[in-house]
């Protein structure tokens, strides 16, 4: 058999790549089997036996017995996670490119995270691509973006379907409440939720049953999930405020998590055999993955929500328990007016809740005309819920804001947050020593127990919250209404669960 040059690249790393002679099969070999003998290659060579899948740039997979055409010069291997890369590029049937627009003057984007708009924009069915000013690179396709499609990408959601912010009451502030009194308060917020997980869905009118509802439900998993308690810094709009019940010397609760392992295992099951499946209204799929999706998102809302009332728990119980202690009293009278509601949500007196990785439809204005399609938003806020969060980091401020304009320069869509600005990996953010990054320069203090997670999330990985905000408002689309400071900001102690 005649040999061929092909790299072998590993997936989830790809600066790891090796080059390897692999014969090429003619007609009559067919015992032979290509992807056997490239994971072999890779297993041996990447010293890691659980190497199963093989893909092509693009995404798609190699199955055993296919064998790879004249062009594949470079393959990914990977343990069984979704294809990191480029998607395929694809002339689209109508010849055109969608519109790519990125609102940032003042804030840095990289120029990959604008070419990963611009591929986006390629795609088949794409009418607009828009790079809020948090955009920054994603492993395939940019965060921070609004676009509107035809049909649906699942992909262009991603993994963490329904992800998104909410804001709680804590109640008044205690003069001597310090951010370390309070983060001891924060105990066993990664382990299973002890309660009634399904009771507590069914809240949700979510009587579907997944293998997440116990083990996941209720916290906040890993990457820039966040639970954050925070202080009032600044009303700008006091009358803004006064609406949603915002005022100084109290405390609030910002809650990032989305969905889990759920809406994780949704983007493989589309994407085993295709890395970027367009799903238009004729295809079945369709209505199977929005069913998928909608249910996820509303899972989603229910785990912001259980992480609330759990840490709302770890707060006032102990404070019942510590009745003498007086920094506590006034959060005590809180509690107990919150006792003698029986919907438990009830008690969380909930102030926004808004999801930035969803898609959903609405009339969008293309070419002069509005037509109907399907807004993709993956890491960007919706326009049309409310007042929207807009986080900066552990060490830096937290915006929320009101939405301005007609929505059409900005998909109706805001930034999600800062948005990085050095990958998880930049070796400048391994400089000084992990023990100091427990507590930040605005006096907040920190609980992550994982050093590798304190390093990635450290306040220098993000952008400056202001510039995007002064992005936002330069360019008419939200108006700032409170800045917010982080107190105490709990991370994951260790990743748990599925
Ligand atoms: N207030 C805090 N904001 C944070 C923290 N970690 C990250 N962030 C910001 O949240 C967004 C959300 O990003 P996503 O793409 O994961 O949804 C991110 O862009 C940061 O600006 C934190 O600990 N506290
Ligand atoms: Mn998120």
């Amino acid at each position: 058999m005649p040999n061929r040059r092909i790299t072998i690249i590993l997936n989830s790393n790809q600066t790891k790549r090796i080059t390897v002679l692999v014969p090429v099969p003619t007609s009559g070999d067919t015992e032979y089997n290509v992807k056997e003998h490239i994971l072999l290659q890779a297993r041996n060579k990447f010293l890691n036996r659980y190497l199963s899948v093989v893909y092509l740039w693009g995404g798609e997979e190699l199955k055993d017995g296919e064998v790879l055409s004249d062009k594949e010069e470079e393959v990914l291997v990977s343990k069984g996670e979704a294809y990191i890369g480029p998607p395929k590029k694809q002339k689209r049937s109508d010849g055109k490119v969608g519109e790519v627009r990125v609102l940032a003057n003042t804030s840095f984007v990289h120029e990959e995270a604008v070419k990963q708009l611009e591929a986006v924009a390629e795609l088949e069915g794409v009418y607009a691509a828009v790079g809020m000013p948090d955009l920054h690179k994603g492993d395939r396709f940019p965060i921070g973006c609004a676009i509107a499609a035809k049909g649906i990408y699942p992909a262009l959601i991603g993994s963490d379907i329904g992800c998104g912010i909410s804001l709680y009451p804590l109640g008044t502030k205690p003069a001597h409440l310090t951010p370390e009194k309070l983060a001891l308060r924060l105990r066993r917020l990664d382990e299973p939720w002890e309660g009634d997980a399904r009771a507590w869905l069914k809240l949700y009118g979510i009587e579907k049953e997944t293998e997440w509802d116990m083990e996941s439900l209720g916290t906040v998993g890993g990457g820039n999930h966040f639970a954050e308690i925070v202080t009032v810094e600044r009303i700008v709009d006091a009358e803004a405020c006064e609406s949603m019940g915002v005022s100084e010397n109290h405390l609030y609760l910002l809650a990032h998590t989305g969905s889990r392992g759920l809406g994780a295992s949704i983007l493989r099951d589309y994407t085993r055999s295709n890395g970027n499946p367009y799903l238009t209204s004729d295809n079945p799929e369709f209505n199977v993955y929005l069913e998928q999706h909608n249910h996820t998102v509303l899972w989603a809302k229910a785990n912001r929500d259980l992480l609330a009332h759990r840490i709302k728990n770890c707060i006032f119980r102990q404070i019942q328990e510590q009745r003498e202690d007086e920094d506590a009293n006034e959060l005590v009278e809180t509690k107990e007016e919150a006792e003698t509601s029986r919907d438990p949500r009830e008690d969380l007196g909930k102030i926004l809740d808004v999801t930035h990785n969803s898609v959903r439809q609405c009339g969008y204005e293309v070419d002069g005309n509005m037509v109907d399609v399907w807004l993709h938003r993956k890491g960007a806020a919706p326009t049309d819920q409310g007042f929207v969060p807009c986080p900066g980091s552990r060490g830096d401020f937290s915006w929320i804001l009101q939405p301005m304009g007609d929505g059409q320069s900005n998909a109706h869509s805001l930034a999600h947050g800062a948005g990085r600005l050095h990958a998880r990996n930049a070796p400048n953010l391994r400089r000084g020593k992990v023990d100091e990054l427990t507590t930040t320069s605005l006096g907040s203090c920190v609980i992550c127990t994982d050093p590798d997670l304190l390093v990635q999330e450290r306040p220098e990985a993000y952008k400056s919250v202001q510039a995007v905000v002064d992005d936002m408002e330069e360019g008419g689309i939200a108006e700032g209404v409170v800045v917010l400071r982080p107190y105490v900001t709990y991370k994951t102690s260790q990743e748990r669960g599925k």
